[in-house]
């Protein structure tokens, strides 16, 4: 858990992060979004003091993290940044294989979780391990990016525009490839990110910044009903409510009983996915699939028109 208490960053007589008062829960992700300039990453750099704060407290697990020198809470918090940040001069499996080797696991340890997080990125460990990181495309550096933060297994990951660089079809792979590795190990992420469709897709939690202070802090649903201020529903884009509304839930939650004719629709994927290739066949429902091909029932226009009207 990370608690945030009333944190301050001064710059002369500029006040770029105001009293900022946030609790992030064990295993969720939360991401920030807010204006350019608004203090969002210097926010999440106070966490690991890569930013000494000027005023305020950031606990980590309970313990205040002045308590703990700066280069030990690096080694432990993972940080992922655009651009992916990886050193040219060391191959993939030395790039993962940093934290490890700075932290004394012995060299099978490391072999062993190299290979895991590459395997989990679908990244061949043969084939990628050896390779330098100008031999990669983008993706598959930014993806070697964080495998690479997240080699010591730490508890918490920061990312910063993780994805910002990648295109459209790369970055929903991702995300959703992040989704996943979250899951599979519990980690804790805080995510900045310029990107609304991308903040509701991960969040379970969503800080909006202005000038420095945080406007609300709320669940992705709650944000789109109640937004605190006019300058969250700017941000978050009145006319696109409804589709946030069914980017937040998957097929499988709006699965309804009965039978369908169709293209299926993969369980996994969002609701307005699911209404896009419902409107895309002109049908009124289509039939929804598991990833082992049961079929989980139908999604219908009018069950998805339901979910997308503002909640009463
Ligand atoms: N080392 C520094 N010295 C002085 N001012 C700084 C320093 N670092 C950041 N700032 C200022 O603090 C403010 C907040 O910067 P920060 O990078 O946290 O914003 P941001 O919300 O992450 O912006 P962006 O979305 O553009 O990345 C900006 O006005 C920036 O110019």
């Amino acid at each position: 858990m990370i608690e945030i208490e009333n944190i301050t960053k001064r710059y002369g007589d500029n006040t770029v992060v105001d009293t900022v008062s946030m609790t992030v829960e064990p295993r969720t992700i939360t991401v920030i979004v807010g204006t350019s300039g608004s203090g969002k990453t210097t926010l999440m750099r106070m966490i690991n003091r890569l930013v000494e704060p000027s005023d305020g407290m950031i606990r980590i697990d309970g313990a205040d993290n002045r308590s703990i020198p700066g280069y030990e809470l690096r080694r432990h918090i993972g940080y992922a940044i655009q651009g992916h940040g990886l050193f040219p001069h060391r191959t993939v499996a030395e790039n993962i294989a940093t934290v490890p080797t700075l932290l004394g696991w012995d060299k099978k340890r490391i072999a062993a979780k190299v290979e895991e997080l590459l395997t989990l990125f679908q990244l061949d460990p043969a084939a990628f391990g050896p390779r330098y990181p100008h031999e990669l495309s983008g993706g598959q550096q930014q993806r070697v990016g964080v495998a690479r933060a997240l080699a010591a297994e730490p508890n918490i990951l920061l990312m910063d525009e993780p994805f910002g660089a990648l295109d459209p079809v790369i970055r929903a792979k991702a995300q959703d490839d992040l989704l996943a590795i979250q899951k599979h190990f519990g980690t804790t992420i805080v995510l900045v990110t310029h990107d609304m469709e991308e903040a509701f897709h991960l969040a379970d939690k969503i800080a909006v910044m202005d000038k420095g202070r945080i406007v609300q802090c709320a669940a992705p649903e709650e944000m789109l009903v109640n937004p605190a201020t006019d300058f969250v529903e700017t941000l978050i884009g009145a006319e696109e409510r409804p589709f946030r509304l069914l980017s937040i839930g998957t097929a499988a939650d709006a699965a309804e009983a009965g039978e369908a004719q169709g293209e299926p629709i993969a369980a996994s994927v969002s609701q307005r996915e699911a209404l896009s290739s419902l409107l895309w066949s002109g049908r009124e429902a289509l039939p929804v699939v598991g990833a082992d091909g049961a079929s989980l029932g139908r999604v219908t226009l009018a069950g998805l028109a339901r979910r997308a009207a503002r909640p009463q």
